[in-house]
This record gives C-alpha cells, sequence and structure tokens, in this order.
C-alpha cells in the first residue's frame, strides 16, 4: 500500500512538499525577504500598495475525488486551480502575482503521493501560466474530514493603478479576454457517464480546462497600461459577473449576440454530446477565469481582448441585443 499522510508526521510531510513548492523560488526574488519555515513570511513592498485575494476549494463543491464519468481528480489537478484561480483575481485587478499561501485541510487516508501531486501541480501552475515572480511562502497543514485546499495571493501593481469594477461608462466597449464555457463544459462532462476514453481530444481538453483552468495573466497588465475604465475575472459565469461589474459601475452592459455565438461555435459538438444547449455553458459557466473589462471607444485593445458588447447608460444591469437575458450562472449558497 502506498503510504497516506496519516503514516508522516506533519514537519515530514512538510519535508516532502516544501521543496516541490520551493520550485517557485527565484534567487534574485526583490520581494520575498523571509521565505517559508520561520513563523511567517517578510515580503517587501517596493510600489508601497498590496494587492491579496484568497480563494477555497472544498472537496465534492469545487471538485470531486471521482467523477460520475469515472475520471479521478488529481493532486495536480487541485494544486494547478489553486494557483490559476488566485492568480486569475490579481489579474483583475491589473496586477501580477508576488507570493503565496497555501492551507491544506486533508482527512488522514488521503495518499502522500497525490500531495506530492498537488505542490507539483501548484508549483507548475505558476511557472507555466507566466506568474515567474510569484513564490510560495508559506502556508499550513491540517486534517480534517474531507479536502480542503485554500491559497492566498499577493500581487503587485507595478506603478499602474488598479483596475476596478466600478469606473465603467456608457459608450465603453465590452471586451474579453481568455475563454468562456470551456470549464462549464468540462465539468458537464465529468458529470456524465462519457468517459474520459470515450472523448475525443477537444471534450478532453475542455475537461482539462475544467480542471486546469488558464487565466490570461498578462492581459491583466496589458488592460490596464490599455487604460482599461473597468475589469473583474469571470470565475461565477459571464452573465453574473457582468451584472457585478454593470452594478458596480451603474451602467448596462449590453452584449452582442453575434459575439456570443462565435464564443458557442467550438462548444457545440460537445453540446450535441450531452444533449445541452452550448450557450448555457457560454452565459453561465464559470471557472474559466477570462477577464471582463471594459475601455473607451477608439482605445487601443490589448492583442488578448475581443470586443463582445457595449455599455449603455443603464439601469444597471445585463442585455443582450437590449434584452434581459435567460441565464444567470453560479452561485454557492443559490446553487
Ligand atoms: N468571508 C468574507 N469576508 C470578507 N469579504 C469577503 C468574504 N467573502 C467574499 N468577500 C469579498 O467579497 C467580494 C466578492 O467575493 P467573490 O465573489 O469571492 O470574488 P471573486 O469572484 O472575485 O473571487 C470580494 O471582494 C471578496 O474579497
Ligand atoms: C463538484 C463541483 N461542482 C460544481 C462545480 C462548479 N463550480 C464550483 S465553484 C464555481 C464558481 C467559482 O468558484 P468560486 O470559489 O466562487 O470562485 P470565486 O468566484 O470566489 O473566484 C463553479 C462554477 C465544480 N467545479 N465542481
Ligand atoms: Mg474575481
Amino acid at each position: 500500500m502506498s503510504p497516506t499522510v496519516a503514516d508522516l508526521s506533519e514537519s515530514a510531510l512538510l519535508d516532502i512538499i516544501l521543496p516541490r513548492l520551493l520550485a517557485t523560488a527565484s534567487e534574485e526574488s526583490d520581494v520575498v525577504l523571509v521565505g517559508p519555515g520561520d513563523d511567517a513570511a517578510v515580503l517587501s513592498v517596493p510600489d508601497s500598495r498590496l494587492v491579496i485575494s484568497i480563494d477555497t476549494q472544498v472537496q465534492d463543491m469545487d471538485f470531486r475525488l471521482q467523477w460520475p464519468n469515472g475520471y479521478r481528480t488529481t493532486g495536480f489537478n487541485v494544486g494547478w486551480k489553486a494557483a490559476a484561480q488566485n492568480l486569475s483575481d490579481i489579474n483583475a485587478m491589473g496586477g501580477r502575482g508576488t507570493s503565496m499561501v497555501v492551507s491544506l485541510t486533508l482527512p488522514g487516508n488521503t495518499k502522500v503521493s497525490w500531495v506530492e501531486d498537488l505542490a507539483d501541480g501548484l508549483a507548475a501552475a505558476i511557472r507555466e501560466l507566466g506568474a515567474n515572480d510569484c513564490q510560495v511562502v508559506g502556508g499550513d497543514l491540517g486534517a480534517g474530514r474531507e479536502i480542503v485546499v485554500t491559497a492566498a495571493v499577493t500581487g503587485s501593481l507595478e506603478g499602474r493603478e488598479p483596475v476596478l469594477r466600478t469606473g465603467a461608462r456608457p459608450g465603453d466597449i465590452v471586451a474579453l479576454a481568455g475563454t468562456v464555457g470551456r470549464a462549464a463544459a468540462g465539468l458537464a462532462i465529468l458529470e456524465s457517464s462519457r468517459s474520459m476514453e470515450s472523448l475525443g481530444a477537444d471534450a478532453v481538453e475542455l475537461v482539462t480546462n475544467q480542471l486546469q483552468p488558464w487565466p490570461p495573466l498578462g492581459a491583466g497588465p496589458a488592460a490596464a497600461t490599455a487604460g482599461a475604465t473597468a475589469m473583474l475575472d469571470i470565475s461565477d459565469g459571464l452573465i453574473r459577473d457582468a451584472q457585478r461589474l454593470a452594478a458596480a459601475s451603474g451602467v448596462t452592459v449590453d452584449f452582442d449576440p453575434e459575439a456570443l455565438a462565435k464564443l458557442k461555435n467550438p462548444l457545440e459538438s460537445t453540446g450535441k454530446l450531452l444533449g445541452i444547449d452550448p450557450m448555457n455553458w457560454v452565459l453561465g459557466g464559470g471557472e474559466d477565469h477570462g477577464l471582463l473589462a471594459t475601455f473607451s471607444q477608439g482605445v487601443d485593445l490589448p492583442e488578448q481582448f475581443v470586443v463582445i458588447g457595449v455599455v449603455g447608460a443603464g439601469p444597471a444591469g445585463v442585455t443582450i441585443d437590449s434584452q434581459p437575458p435567460t441565464i444567470f450562472g453560479w452561485d454557492h449558497f443559490a446553487g
């Protein structure tokens, strides 16, 4: 039998995880003054302002160890997603990640190899998503009845102003960086009876988008530099998150149906496979962690963004071709 975390002491488990997380460490960092190993980390903040955010994944709420289609979530998947969803919130402010702390709650029967994988996934996401200045500087370990992974991240604005949800103005264009609907399509596959082996390459990629989302890091700072008036990342679905931006700015966000249809096209075949209209995923699916941003008309749009709508004077809310939407998105408590 492969060892479980109950076979190890806390410090023995730490000795296994820490070197893997420290794969994110860089000798030249001017941010991390004291890294893992003491009671707390110490960071320098060259910009004088710190961006900070936190996100949690809970077993059976945010991932399943085994899905209805038979797929077993790896530690790598969960570690990757923890880093990605946290770095996305920094991206959405126009910042770049600088440090991360990670808290792991693990049942005693969790395999040590699964936790090693988790540490590897976390470090891989930080590196591969391009958060080159971000290091894991600490965390916490504890036992519990189910797996809970919480990461908190700090970021730097590198001298730029943060891009808030409040600044959209009538006449602005509405633009998207990254994808929408892909993680939700992947979730629908995982929750179906279609085994991974039965899927084509396109559908497998959608499952990967759910398990290991790819937020367009870099697009946030680029949007800030280009003068984005408002921005947020899409974690709970295009409509729901656009409603947040619209409410914060006191404007109407009106989506262009032709642009939405283009976003739906790559999801058509999986929609057919599962008997689901893929527009549900485009409008209501969260977890791709793309960016929704508004810009003044005539601005030089950063290359990662495509225009998908316009900002109107109000009332505050979201419309599609001036009509109210019928699909809303994810809410932890309302379902
Ligand atoms: N338990 C909490 N205590 C204080 N603030 C919270 C709590 N949960 C969420 N918030 C704040 O509410 C806002 C919306 O949260 P959330 O929907 O999780 O943001 P996001 O979708 O960007 O991750 C954020 O500014 C977040 O910091
Ligand atoms: C088992 C399972 N059920 C449902 C979902 C779908 N889901 C879980 S959380 C979420 C929304 C985004 O997560 P959240 O923690 O609210 O991110 P935040 O908005 O705080 O960035 C979605 C669509 C999932 N990933 N796994
Ligand atoms: Mg966010």
